[in-house]
């Protein structure tokens, strides 16, 4: 018989209201176990003193709250206890369920993974519960809730019904066919694997905009020494996250904040100077790490001195391409013209007077909004979704140019199966412990 399962719902810790959720086909009797009374409506709220059944010690007043299978999140009976978030509360109620016969403490992901096995989501869209959990700002939110309502599933399972008709077109061509007639793909399948093959295509080359938003947009601030560049990432932080001093080599290792910009989540780090001469081989290091970090950035801010115009850092200069906004900081202590830098107007700034750091911010917002933004199709958020992408592609291909079309019929199985795998419709048992590892208990 299945488990019954419970776990404290809200983070761990002192609070207004704790939520422990309980679920299973022993959700109903734990309640009545601890409220010493008949089970309320479902769906209705009801106040209860919760007491330990061993002892009769009370334990709260809580709001209790029951959904009945299989109308509930995961598809089972659920209990929800809606408690005064003290941590001697919560542990008293923890305490109480584990004594009852039948319950236990909840696995990560495992109330998910329950909605999943039930039919209440598909793959992709438990997948949105974890990353609607970790939005931090509106774009990850709106993609998570996008996710979650079945679109990217939809998207999914709608070429793979299109596979379907076509392996039944084949099929039936192998039934009928004449036994010496050539050829692999029937002319009236041909078509469809070839749209399909370009619709997924387009899918995959979104230049890794929704997995980007889950992850946030990588900008480093490159220059050179003193530039004040680590004044520059505390200012846009807004909190003293790195080291600032007057002496040319201060910063080392590369420091990370994470940004909310115009709604979009940034990584943004700061990097040693970039000079040839490094004063020893940990700052040497340091260059080369800033360097390493240039490289693989979305988006670079190239920061040079007002005060050192018309000289331009070189090693700086160097890095400017099209990803690259320019910046010149220090500008409160020089106010003369500004040259193009690297064929760009730059930006000028001053991490002390704070003048221009908003219209750095709106430029790297710009930046952040068109290589994240969420078009009109639903982006693929997963590595996971683009190596069964890449997999399905790789048949279908396959497919196009099988001499046979037995073999063209087991290709586009194969590509229909790997679309399948996305939204949990095939093959999942191994995937389940991948995907819900990384929940975290109560979800
Ligand atoms: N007047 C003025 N001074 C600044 C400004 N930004 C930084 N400084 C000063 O310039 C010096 C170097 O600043 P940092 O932020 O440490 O420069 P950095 O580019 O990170 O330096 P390294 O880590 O050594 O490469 C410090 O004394 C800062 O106070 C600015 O906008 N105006
Ligand atoms: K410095
Ligand atoms: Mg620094």
């Amino acid at each position: 018989m299945t488990a019954t399962i419970f776990a404290l719902a809200t983070a761990p810790g002192r609070s207004g209201v704790a939520v422990v959720r309980v679920s299973g086909p022993g959700a109903g009797s734990a309640l009545t176990a601890l409220s010493g009374r008949p089970l309320p409506e479902p769906r209705r709220a009801t106040l209860a003193t919760l007491r330990d059944p061993a002892t009769g010690d009370a334990l709260d007043d809580a709001l209790v709250l029951r959904f009945t299978a299989p109308a509930s999140f995961t598809g089972e009976d659920v209990v929800e206890l809606h408690l005064h978030g003290g941590r001697a509360v919560v542990t008293g109620v923890i305490e109480a369920l584990a004594a009852l016969p039948g319950l236990r403490l909840a696995e990560p992901g495992e109330f998910t993974r329950r909605a999943f096995e039930n039919g209440k989501l598909d793959l992709t869209e438990a997948e949105a519960v974890a990353d609607l959990i970790d939005a931090e700002t509106t774009a990850q939110r709106r993609q998570a809730l996008r996710q979650m309502d079945g679109a990217l599933g939809r998207l999914y399972d709608g070429w793979r019904d299109r596979l379907t008709r076509a392996l039944a077109h084949i099929e039936a061509d192998i039934d009928f066919a004449d036994e010496d007639l050539p050829g692999g793909v029937a002319d009236a399948v041909r078509p469809v694997v070839e749209r399909l093959i370009a619709e997924i295509a387009a899918h995959l080359d979104d230049g890794g905009r929704g997995e980007r938003l889950r992850e946030g947009l990588h900008i480093a601030i490159v220059g050179a020494p003193n530039a004040g560049k680590s004044s520059l990432l505390n200012a846009l932080a807004r909190r003293d996250a790195a080291i600032v001093s007057a002496r040319a080599g201060t910063t080392r290792d590369v420091i990370e904040v994470h940004l909310d910009l115009g709604g979009y989540p940034v990584v943004l780090a700061d990097t040693a100077g970039l000079r040839e001469a490094a004063a020893d081989e940990v700052e040497e290091e340091g260059i080369r790490r800033a360097r390493d970090r240039a490289a693989r950035a979305d988006v670079k801010v190239a920061v040079f001195d007002a005060t050192a115009l018309p000289d331009l850092d070189p090693a700086t200069l160097a890095l400017i391409d099209a990803d690259t906004v320019v910046a010149v900081n220090k500008r409160d202590l020089s106010d003369s013209p500004l040259p193009l830098i690297g064929g760009q107007t730059p930006i000028p700034v001053s991490a002390r007077s704070g003048a221009g750091l908003v219209d750095l911010e709106k430029c790297l917002a710009a930046f952040s909004a068109e290589r994240l933004a969420v078009g009109g199709t639903p982006s693929l958020t997963r590595a996971r979704h683009r190596a069964a992408l890449e997999e399905c592609r790789a048949s279908l291909e396959r497919a196009l140019s099988a001499p046979l079309p037995e073999l063209a019929a087991e290709d586009i199985r194969l590509a229909s199966r790997a679309l399948g795998r996305i939204t949990g419709r095939v093959d999942v048992e191994d995937l389940l412990e991948i995907i819900f590892r990384d929940f975290c208990i109560g979800k």
